[in-house]
């Protein structure tokens, strides 16, 4: 039974210090009524899943992976594109990456490709806890999806859909083809609309208007299941996770300008102290930097060992 602990922390490690104190969500469901939503506020009673001695939690952000519009070099947004099948395996390669990490919660836009690539990713985690859809629309179908069974639910993984986490929505880009639109508008125009930071394509959001709706939602909801020490993955988009990244590393509206994602790479940060810790850079991430392992990190991965062997 061999124990691999990987303790290399990337070269391009950011500390970022929040200068605010969070609010933390108590629980508020009823004893009567329990859905899997209970997670969201009710820590688990499982060793395996408690690796938060001293009140540290993992968020894996990731993109999702390549889609059918990608692959034509379309522009997407807002419109529901599925994934390829080169986008089905970067899901469950990058599940591979993060099968030792804990996931307590997920967290996807309201688009089918960043909630394949969430699923995805999940069949590849060693834990084998089973990512299960809360459809948060109408007290009917809160009460219809009820689980009966506490032991059930504890092997559960609550995954929240969220539209403000949706791609920011390209206006009337969506659907033309990006080097047509480049040939058409010319490089400058067409770089500025993709990437500047508060201009808005035609009709659309800019990458300010997003990150307003996209990086709120991540403070009222994520953050606080983070400060409460849940361990939670974000499966998103380059527009909406960019925005988030801002907002975590404190970049710069120049900063965030030359900030690309891959698509279907997973990026670990720690929360701790109210401070995120990237271990692992968005701009070139290397297998070691998504590795990087914190004491507590090793711990439950040893601990996943002990339950394999
Ligand atoms: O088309 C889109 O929705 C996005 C992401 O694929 O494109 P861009 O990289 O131009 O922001």
């Amino acid at each position: 039974m061999g124990i691999r602990i990987n303790l290399e922390v990337s070269g391009k490690e950011r500390y970022c210090f929040r200068k605010r104190g969070f609010s933390v969500i108590q629980a508020s469901s009823s004893s009567s009524q329990t859905t899997v939503l209970d997670q969201v506020s009710t820590p688990l009673n499982n060793k395996v899943d408690t690796p938060k001695k001293s009140s540290e939690a993992a968020l894996i952000l990731i993109r999702h992976g390549e889609s059918l519009w990608n692959e034509k070099n379309l522009f997407t947004g807002c419109v529901d594109v599925p994934l390829t099948k080169k986008g089905v395996e970067e899901a469950v390669e990058a599940g591979k990456r993060i099968s030792n990490i804990p996931v307590d919660m997920i967290y996807t836009s309201a688009l089918i490709r960043a909630q394949m690539t969430a699923m995805l990713a999940m069949t590849q985690h060693r834990r084998k806890k089973v990512p299960i859809v809360l459809h948060n629309e109408s007290e009917q179908a809160k009460s219809w999806s009820q689980i009966f069974s506490e032991e059930t639910k504890k092997q559960c993984i609550p995954v929240v859909t969220a539209w403000q986490l949706n791609e920011r929505m390209y206006g009337e880009l969506q659907g033309l083809n990006k080097q047509e639109t480049a040939d058409k508008y010319g490089k400058e125009q067409v770089h500025e609309w993709r990437r500047s930071f508060d201009i808005p394509p035609p009709n659309g959001e800019s990458l300010e208007m997003c990150a307003e709706r996209a990086v709120a939602y991540f403070k009222e909801h994520i953050e606080p299941q983070l400060q409460a020490g849940k361990n939670v993955m974000i499966a998103a988009h380059g527009n909406s996770l960019r925005s988030i990244i801002m907002y975590l590393d404190k970049l710069t509206s120049q900063e965030v300008i030359s900030l690309e994602l891959s698509t279907g790479i997973p990026m670990l940060y720690i929360v701790k102290e109210e401070k995120y810790i990237r271990r692992g850079s968005p701009a070139a991430p290397s297998e070691a930097s998504v590795y990087a392992y914190t004491k507590n990190l090793a711990r439950y991965r040893q601990k996943l060992d002990e339950m394999v062997h």
